[in-house]
C-alpha cells in the first residue's frame, strides 16, 4: 500500500475557537477506519480494542474509556447562506456564522443539533478540496464524519502501521484551532474521516 501523502489548499488563514462540544454518540474508531484484519476483536482481555473489551482503542482512554466520539458530520454545500438559512429556519435549529477558514479552503458554519453537530462546508477558493465533491455531486452531500482521539500521534502511528494513508504529512489547527488530519476515504470504507485531538 502507497503511503502517498495528499495535500489540500494551504495558505495563511485564521482559525476559530468556537468552543468544545461534546456528544453522547460512542463510535468505534476500530470499526470506522480499520483494514478487514484490524477488526477482529479478542474479547475480554486488555488488548481489546474497545471500551467492551476494557482495552484501548485508537488514541482512545487507556483504561476503557471511549475510542472515540463523534464531533461533527460534514456536509459540502453549494451555497452556506442558503444552507445556513435551512438549518435554521426551516428547521429551529442553532446556526452558528459563517468562518471562512483559508487554509483548509472552505467557509464552514456550524449547526448544533443538541450532542452532535453539522459542519456546512462551501468551497473557498480555487484550490478548495471539496471542488472535486462537488462536481461529482452538484446538490451537495455528506462530505466527512469527524472523530475525536484523545492521542492523535499514537492514532496516527497505528493507523499508517496498518497502511492507512493520511490526506497531509502532519495534523494541523482544525475549525476549533485542535490539531486534525484526514484519512483517505478508500482506506475507511468509503467514508472520509477527520481525526480530532481531544
Ligand atoms: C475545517 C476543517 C475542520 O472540520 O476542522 C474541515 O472540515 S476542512 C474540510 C475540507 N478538507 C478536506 O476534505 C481535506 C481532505 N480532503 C481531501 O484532501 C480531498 O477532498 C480528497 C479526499 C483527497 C478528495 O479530493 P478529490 O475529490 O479532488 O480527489 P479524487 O477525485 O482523486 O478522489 C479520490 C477518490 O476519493 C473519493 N472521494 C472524494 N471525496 C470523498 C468523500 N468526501 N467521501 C468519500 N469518498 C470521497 C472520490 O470519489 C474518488 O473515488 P474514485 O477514485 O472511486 O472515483
Amino acid at each position: 500500500m502507497s503511503d502517498r501523502h495528499w495535500s489540500w489548499s494551504r495558505g495563511g488563514g485564521r482559525e476559530v475557537e468556537l468552543g468544545v462540544i461534546r456528544t453522547h454518540v460512542e463510535v468505534d474508531l476500530m470499526s470506522a477506519v480499520s483494514r478487514p484484519q484490524a477488526v477482529s476483536r479478542p474479547r475480554g482481555g486488555v488488548s481489546g480494542l474497545g471500551p467492551a473489551a476494557g482495552g484501548r482503542g485508537l488514541g482512545g482512554a487507556r483504561n476503557g474509556g471511549p475510542p472515540g466520539r463523534l464531533e461533527h458530520v460534514a456536509v459540502a454545500v453549494r451555497e452556506l447562506e442558503a444552507a445556513r438559512g435551512f438549518y435554521r429556519e426551516a428547521l429551529g435549529a442553532a446556526v452558528g456564522p459563517a468562518l471562512p477558514l483559508p487554509a483548509h479552503g472552505v467557509t464552514a458554519a456550524f449547526v448544533e443539533l443538541g450532542g452532535c453537530r453539522l459542519e456546512l462546508l462551501e468551497p473557498l477558493g480555487p484550490d478548495s478540496p471539496i471542488a472535486g465533491f462537488l462536481r461529482r455531486n452538484p446538490g451537495g452531500g455528506l462530505h466527512h464524519i469527524c472523530l475525536e482521539v484523545s492521542d492523535l500521534s499514537s492514532a496516527l502511528r497505528q493507523l499508517r502501521a496498518r497502511g492507512v494513508r493520511t490526506l497531509s504529512p502532519d495534523p494541523r489547527p482544525g475549525a476549533h484551532g485542535r490539531a486534525v488530519i484526514f484519512l483517505h476515504p478508500k482506506d475507511c470504507h468509503g467514508v472520509l474521516v477527520e481525526l480530532e485531538q481531544l
